[in-house]
């Protein structure tokens, strides 16, 4: 099956509130795709549709360019959590997926293959209802590996995971994406998704504000901002601002300059003799580079009304 998921023109209205809003993005094989915007964005209402769950008022969603109704084995080409308290609290979490894998055909080996990658060791063999919130989402993300299906997609995989759990599902979920799955992955907090996301889609108010890969994101927040740590401060600006560089003074020793390349920084300094201590270019992080789009984004600002 071709790994990929596209969503085009979704509209969904639920009484007052239009949910989706001309959605339309195509998740790539072979990477992670973050799928992130704030709260109420209509990450879950896409996922839902996408899972034939929810229909559209208009719009398609296709899954390796089929409707999702239309898979004939929906478990070995789509995985999805969506909701990882969605259990039966008295059955067992190996129960819960025997019975998952019996419903398209899947061997109980594989529930334990599954189990194991996630890390659920003897933890298998409890009631789920008595699972922690983070042991709920390796659950969840075991069900969705099940059928080993060239898609997966995660509704916040993170929510109630520790720091460490984080980290694991970060390299997790990359070596999936390496593994030439497509791999959506939504959540409300664009830190959760560093390190993991190579491309990003970004969502307000029912509609794709970004699409973009993570690194021409974070080269166009970053924009040329230049740290220099130096003795002589005033020596520095005499040098920098005749040759067009912005420069704010940000520490008793420190200047932020923009608008000019580290390397002219250094060669600038060093054609007039000033003294510096270091000089780094100002790599933005995810998080920052989100705060400049939403910035620039209209859809983003204020909550009254849609
Ligand atoms: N079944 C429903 N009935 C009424 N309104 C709904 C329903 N499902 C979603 N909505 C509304 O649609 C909008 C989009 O919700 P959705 O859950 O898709 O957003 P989200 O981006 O997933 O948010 P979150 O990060 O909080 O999960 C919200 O205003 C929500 O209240």
């Amino acid at each position: 099956m071709d790994a990929t998921i596209e969503v085009s023109g979704l509209r969904k209205r639920f009484g007052q509130v239009l949910a989706l809003d001309g959605m339309s993005f195509t998740v790539r094989p072979g990477q992670v795709t973050g799928f992130v915007g704030p709260n109420g964005a209509g990450k879950s209402t896409t996922m839902r549709v996408i899972l034939g769950l929810d229909t559209a008022d208009e719009g398609t969603a296709l899954v390796g360019g089929m409707p999702y109704p239309k898979l004939r084995n929906p478990l070995s080409e789509v995985g999805a959590l969506l909701d990882a308290g969605a259990l039966q609290p008295s059955r067992t979490a190996r129960n819960h997926l025997l019975w998952l894998a019996h419903s398209q055909g899947l061997s109980a080996k594989r529930v334990d293959e599954v189990a194991e990658l996630m890390g659920l060791g003897g933890a298998i063999r409890r009631r789920a209802g008595g699972y922690s919130l983070g042991m709920r989402q390796r659950l969840g993300i075991a069900a969705a590996l099940l059928g080993d299906p060239a898609v997966l997609m995660l509704d916040e995989p993170f929510n109630g995971l520790d720091p460490e759990g984080i980290l694991w599902v970060r390299g997790f979920l990359r070596s999936l994406a390496r593994e030439g799955r497509a791999v959506l992955v939504s959540s409300h907090l664009m830190s959760e998704l560093q390190d993991t996301a190579e491309h990003l889609v970004v969502v307000g108010r029912g509609q794709v504000v970004a699409d973009t890969a993570v690194s021409r994101l974070i080269a166009a927040a970053s924009n040329g901002r230049v740290t220099l740590r130096t003795p002589s401060r005033e020596s520095a600006m005499e040098t920098l601002s005749p040759a067009g560089a912005i420069v704010t003074v940000t520490g008793p020793d420190t200047l932020v300059i923009e608008g000019m390349e580290a390397e002219r920084v250094v060669s600038l300094l060093t054609r007039d003799a000033v003294p510096f201590a270091e000089v780094s270019a100002h790599r933005a992080t995810l998080e920052e580079a989100y705060m400049d789009l939403t910035r620039a984004s209209v859809e983003f600002h204020g909550g009254a009304g849609r």
